[in-house]
């Protein structure tokens, strides 16, 4: 058998998470965890699972650009694939029609990313990759797998939680033994400043603290925001401004250099080519690759290497459902092959939704522990899938009865 594609599938994935604001920041106030899910079936019935991650309305766009991928990747043998990745890769983004819906951003390389990790993740079930032996890679391979890649959460500060679920959830991370936190900002100063005071005297002065805005402001708001909030010694400020800005980003940097604080961005970075003028510009002290805004592992892994080349540590996004699961694998390729540093590093982690993956990502003391299992980890449970595909699944159509109801 040649593992020769026979079909490509994606569904609308959704969860209601805007219910309990879960994941709601300065600009996504209501959002919906959501995926575009794909699964590639072959001719040797070896499939691969992938997805892209989106906030609720929309994902049907995104499906639909999914759809329209799935030719340049249905009848082609996985060989025929990775022989040459780069050719396929340039394949799905640079197609002389639908290139112009893009390139390389937005909703279909979004669409691009799905199918890509889809194809990663066949791969790997394909070769169960057995990695190297060599000997400096083993070292920092052994280390992952007693200790684990270290993460910080964002589950306890979403914008919308109230004070005292912020407070009861801050408690619960300390004693599960997080020392990182992130804290959404950006909406309104005063909160801001309780908030990050009640956060930085509930996890002491030694503990670290970063702040997350969505991009909610302008570049000469953003300096003053910031200046008002450094009093709780943030370590980052991630997306103060337009991530299309790097210009913007530089001059923020730049401003709050003397204050300590460092400027994180990536979740929304449209590309490889954005990445490279950043680090140009020193626009950003802390790389936030995305596994599903990027195209899968192979921007992705050039992103590494360039923020690698430029000494910049890399501390992935991973805000979404999904993303953690995949985000892993490329931090742990990070340390093992390209940056063998944990200086300045930390890989995101929020804890919702990781119930609904057949291989969920498994924390020990605030540690990412390498999977086990082969391929990418995103294949969802197809229990889950059908009761949350929207709009037919049971979990929407008992949202929807209960709306028409009140
Ligand atoms: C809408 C998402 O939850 C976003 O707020 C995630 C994010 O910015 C992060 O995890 O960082
Ligand atoms: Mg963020």
């Amino acid at each position: 058998m040649l593992q020769r594609v026979i079909s490509l599938t994606v569904r609308d994935v959704r969860f209601q998470t805007s219910l309990e604001q879960h994941g709601s920041d300065a600009m996504h106030t209501d959002p919906d965890y959501s995926a575009a899910y794909v699964v590639i079936d072959t001719d040797c019935g070896l499939k691969g699972f992938g997805l892209t991650f989106t906030v609720g309305k929309g994902t049907e766009i995104v499906v639909r650009a999914v759809d329209a991928l799935a030719g340049l990747v249905v009848g082609k043998s996985l060989q025929e694939i990775v022989s040459d990745f780069r050719g396929f890769y340039r394949l799905l983004t640079s197609d002389g029609q639908m290139r112009w819906l893009g390139p390389e951003k937005g909703v279909i390389h979004l669409a691009t990313a799905a199918v890509l990790n889809a194809v990663w993740d066949l791969w790997a079930r394909a070769e169960v990759f057995i990695t190297c032996a060599d000997c400096f890679f083993r070292l920092p391979e052994d280390q992952m797998l007693k200790e684990g890649y270290p993460a910080y959460t964002t589950s306890c500060a979403w914008l919308g939680y109230p004070d005292q679920q912020l407070k009861q959830l801050c408690t619960d991370a300390l004693e599960g033994g997080w020392t990182k936190f992130k804290v959404k900002v950006g909406a309104d100063l005063e909160d801001d400043i309780r908030r990050c005071r009640l956060i930085r005297q509930m996890i002491g002065p030694n503990n670290t603290l970063m702040i997350d805005a969505n991009q909610r402001w302008d570049v000469d708001e953003a300096i003053s925001w910031v200046s008002r909030l450094s009093e709780f010694k943030p370590l980052w400020i991630e997306e103060p401004t337009s991530p299309d800005d790097i210009l913007g980003h530089a001059a923020i940097s730049k401003a709050l250099a003397p204050l300590g604080i460092g400027v994180a961005t990536g979740e929304q970075c449209a590309n490889r080519v954005m990445f490279k003028q950043f680090l140009q510009a020193s626009a950003l002290q802390f790389v936030q690759i995305d596994s599903c805004r990027l195209g899968s592992v192979n921007e992705n892994l050039a992103v590494l290497l360039m923020a690698h080349k430029f000494k910049v540590p890399v501390c992935p996004h991973a805000g979404g459902v999904g993303l953690c699961e995949l985000v892993q694998h490329l931090i742990l390729f990070d340390y093992i092959c390209v940056s063998a540093s944990l200086s300045d590093r930390m890989c995101e982690y929020v804890d919702h939704l990781h119930e609904h993956f057949v291989n969920p990502v498994v924390i020990q003391d605030a540690h990412y522990m390498p999977p086990k299992d082969p391929g990418y980890s995103c294949e969802m449970l197809e229990s889950s899938v059908q009761r949350h595909q929207y709009p037919e699944g049971e979990a929407w159509k008992a949202a929807h009865e209960q709306m028409t109801k009140a």
